[in-house]
């Protein structure tokens, strides 16, 4: 990845919508060829702003992004919102409800040649999987079905920049699965670099190449999705992950592992449990979260403090037993940084 040349590069970017309260503080970020980036955060850390004013739609109060070395103009210097390098697919989809998928597809490239329309649709409907509803209107769509309308017609025009917000928040499990491929795709098969955000994590742990934690305005820590589950930065960043766990080198101690000073993050695959020896590490099972192929219990240490651990499907420890807890030899509690 790291060999592929640089699209897009986003540098400093500050963005306000009321005085003295910064929605996007200085956020710099570059962007590969043909890589896909997500932004994730908590809701309100200025991820749908950071994507208008790469869009163009929004207007920097300072800092710019540019495309191939070429600044991305922001509403005020040109005619129309928007960018004819960089398509932003928005959570509303947008679609034109009166025209069939086909003209919606086509809708940007209507000028083109007739030829070249026809090309194209027939790609775009293959890419994205939309080859039995070519003649059939948004309205009778299913969620997926329209977002993958969206997303063909934003690249309907080959920009090599495609951006999107929330793609798939209003989508069943199995529909999340298959579009995260597709988008995927997309960026191999059509080298579009795609920046999407999200604040489920699974989207981005599964679709990107890199990811870059977004808190207050700005990115705390950029990278590969293995690196940001294993190492993440803080706190803030381990806990996008759910069921994780951060324990301070105090109550480690009190467990008998025996740290430096500090916070420390372990995931919770990295525990086990054991049969219980009344040793310093005897915990008990207080709570399951239950996913089918795996569980995720909750297990209280007696000296006042809890951990979560994975469990296969064969686990069958019942809430209220007690076991000792184990760290797994290969892999250590990970340090955060507490500033
Ligand atoms: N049009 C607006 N006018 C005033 N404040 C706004 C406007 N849009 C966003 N904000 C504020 O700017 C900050 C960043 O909002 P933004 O929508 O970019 O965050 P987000 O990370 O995309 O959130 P979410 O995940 O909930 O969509 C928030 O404090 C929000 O309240």
């Amino acid at each position: 990845m790291s060999k592929r040349k640089t699209i897009l590069r986003v540098e400093n970017f500050v963005k306000s919508y009321e005085e003295g309260k910064l929605a996007v503080n200085h956020l710099s970020f570059d962007v590969k060829e043909g890589e896909v980036f997500a932004l994730i955060g908590k809701s309100g850390c200025g991820k749908t702003t950071s994507l208008k004013l790469l869009s163009g739609q929004l207007r920097p109060d300072d800092g710019s992004a540019y495309i191939y070395g070429e600044r991305i103009l922001g509403p005020h210097e040109r005619l129309l919102a928007g960018h004819d390098k960089i398509a932003l697919v928005e959570q509303d989809y947008n679609l034109f409800n009166h025209q069939t998928v086909a003209d919606n597809i086509k809708y940007p490239i209507r000028r083109s040649s007739k030829k070249y329309q026809d090309y194209r649709l027939k790609e775009l409907l293959r890419i994205c999987e939309l080859e039995d509803y070519k003649d059939t209107r948004p309205k009778e769509l299913s969620g997926g079905q329209k977002q993958r309308v969206a997303i063909a017609r934003a690249i309907a025009d080959e920009p090599p920049v495609l951006l999107l917000d929330e793609p798939f928040s209003h989508l069943d499990m199995a529909m999340r699965s298959d579009l995260r491929r597709m988008v995927k795709n997309i960026a191999i098969e059509a080298n579009i670099s795609v920046v999407f955000v999200t604040h489920d994590t699974h989207d981005a742990l599964s679709m990107s190449d890199r990811i870059g934690v977004m808190s207050q305005g700005t990115i705390l820590q950029t990278a590969s999705p293995e690196e940001i589950y294993k190492q993440p930065l803080n706190a803030y960043a381990a806990h996008f992950f759910p069921h994780c766990n951060v324990l301070t080198s105090e109550e480690l101690k009190a467990v008998g592992v025996n740290k430096e000073e500090g916070e420390y993050m372990a995931r919770p695959e990295w525990l086990g449990v054991v049969e219980a020896d009344h040793s310093d590490k005897t915990a008990t099972l207080k709570h399951i979260d239950y996913f089918g192929n795996a569980s995720y219990g909750q297990w209280e240490f007696e000296q006042g403090f809890s951990v979560w651990i994975h469990h296969d499907s064969f686990f069958t420890i019942k809430v209220g037993e007690k076991r000792n807890i184990i760290l797994l030899d290969h892999v250590d509690w990970w340090k955060l940084q507490t500033k």
